[in-house]
């Protein structure tokens, strides 16, 4: 949902700076076996239009316009943020970066912290802006009990896409999946009860990456330095799961730079320099953090429950993960918190967590590293030596 103008605003509107032509239901590629349904968007930043054809997803719209912010800003100086973005009683903002479903959305909705936006920033001299006006959920499975103040903020005014309804009493069954898995509400920011109106904040000084492995052995929680920092957020890890992608129906690792390769326009590394530049001025954290599966890979263990990583993301917070006790983390070489509130020890460390033997989990461990490698090779011609020596590192 992006930032509606007011009637004030509308009055005096005067020439668009850029027009969007959505004609969803106009049949394009969309659905066609062996075709990306993002073939079905059109944009000229010549002309100043985006056409979008044959999709009646509305994310298509919003990445679509994400698209024109990741050229247009980096060429006025100023970086836009594939991240959820909210800010602390004392004013202190943290960014959640993570491809779809790793939990933005999700992880930003806070009872303790305003929220600034769920998926679209970026970032200035000044600090954060939202470009939206509101947040695109996912409602497959939602509950009250889980997700209270996105569930909460479905109510009139809210647009509920593919959503299974009873026709009588209008009751939403959040569990029926028969449409599609991705079922999604778009509602006004301001339906958040704790969102900061309008969408701003200063400078970050928390940086979460968020991934979602698939393989069961990142571990929940790793403090990164700049170098760590820097190649994680090109490398983009995680696993799509099924949700957003049309033929995604089981988790599947994917590479997918800066988090949101799709809507790149320049090099990733150009985005990676400008956010390197940002964190090292303003002395911003960051941190690792893996939404996906624990105690064994998917199919085999289970998706860390939502309960400790809300834990995880309280300790970076309340700056009890700023003086815990680490500890490395081999193959990866990264730091990891020997204990934190409300998360058992053994979860923290995968290969204590992992209900396999340990054979197999090194065997797993060591793919997941020999992927990120491969995957890297593509970089290592523009990235640092400094950047690429962060990376995982393999015994013979
Ligand atoms: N440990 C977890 N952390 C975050 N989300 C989780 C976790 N376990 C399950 N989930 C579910 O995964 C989904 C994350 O989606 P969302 O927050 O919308 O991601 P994004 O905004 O990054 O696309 C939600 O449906 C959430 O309930
Ligand atoms: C809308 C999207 O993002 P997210 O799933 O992160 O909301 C998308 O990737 O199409």
């Amino acid at each position: 949902m992006l930032i509606r103008p007011t009637k004030e605003e509308l009055e005096n509107f005067g020439e668009p700076d850029f027009t969007i032509v959505n004609a969803g239901q106009f049949p394009a590629n969309a659905n066609v076996e062996g075709v990306e349904t993002n073939t079905s968007v059109a944009i000229s930043f010549e002309r100043k239009q985006m056409v979008i054809l044959g999709t009646e997803y509305a994310g298509e719209m919003k990445k679509g316009v994400f698209t024109v912010m990741h050229y247009l800003m980096p060429k006025a100086g100023v970086l836009s943020l594939h991240s959820s973005c909210n800010e602390g009683p004392d004013g202190d903002v943290s960014l959640f970066f993570g491809l779809s479903g790793t939990g933005k959305t999700t992880l930003s909705a806070d009872p303790r912290r305003l929220l600034i936006g769920d998926d679209e920033h970026v970032w200035t001299n000044d600090g954060v802006f939202n470009i939206e006006g509101g947040c695109y959920a996912k409602c497959v499975d939602l509950s009250a009990e889980k997700e209270p103040e996105i569930f909460g903020a479905i109510r009139f005014g809210s647009v509920l896409e593919n959503v299974i309804y009873d026709k009588d009493t209008r009751v939403v069954d959040y569990s029926d999946k028969s449409v599609t898995e991705n079922t999604r509400c778009a509602y006004p920011i301001e339906y958040i009860p704790n969102a900061k109106v309008p969408c701003v904040g200063g400078h970050p000084k928390n940086i979460v990456l968020l991934t979602c492995d698939a393989f069961g052995v990142l571990p929940p929680v790793a403090k990164l330095t700049p170098a760590q920092a820097m190649y994680h957020f090109i490398s983009g890890y995680t696993a799509k799961i099924a949700g957003t992608e049309e033929g995604v129906t089981e988790p599947k690792a994917t590479f997918s730079a800066c988090f949101g390769q799709p809507f790149l326009v320049w090099h990733p590394v150009k985005y990676a320099q400008m956010l390197a530049d940002k964190m090292q001025k303003h002395d911003a954290h960051v941190w690792l953090v893996n939404t996906g599966w624990t105690g064994g890979p998917h199919g085999i263990g289970r998706r860390i429950p939502l309960k400790y990583s809300r834990a995880i993301i309280d300790a970076i917070h309340s700056g009890e993960l700023e003086t815990a006790e680490y500890r490395n983390y081999e193959t990866f070489n990264i730091q990891i918190p020997r204990s934190i509130a409300g998360v058992p020890a053994k979860v923290l460390d995968p290969a204590q967590a992992w209900e396999g033997s340990p054979e197999e989990f090194q065997d797993t461990i060591r793919k997941l590293a020999r992927l990120f490698l491969d995957n890297f090779g593509k970089y290592t011609d523009q990235a640092t030596p400094e950047i690429t020596g962060a990376s995982p590192k393999l015994q013979n």
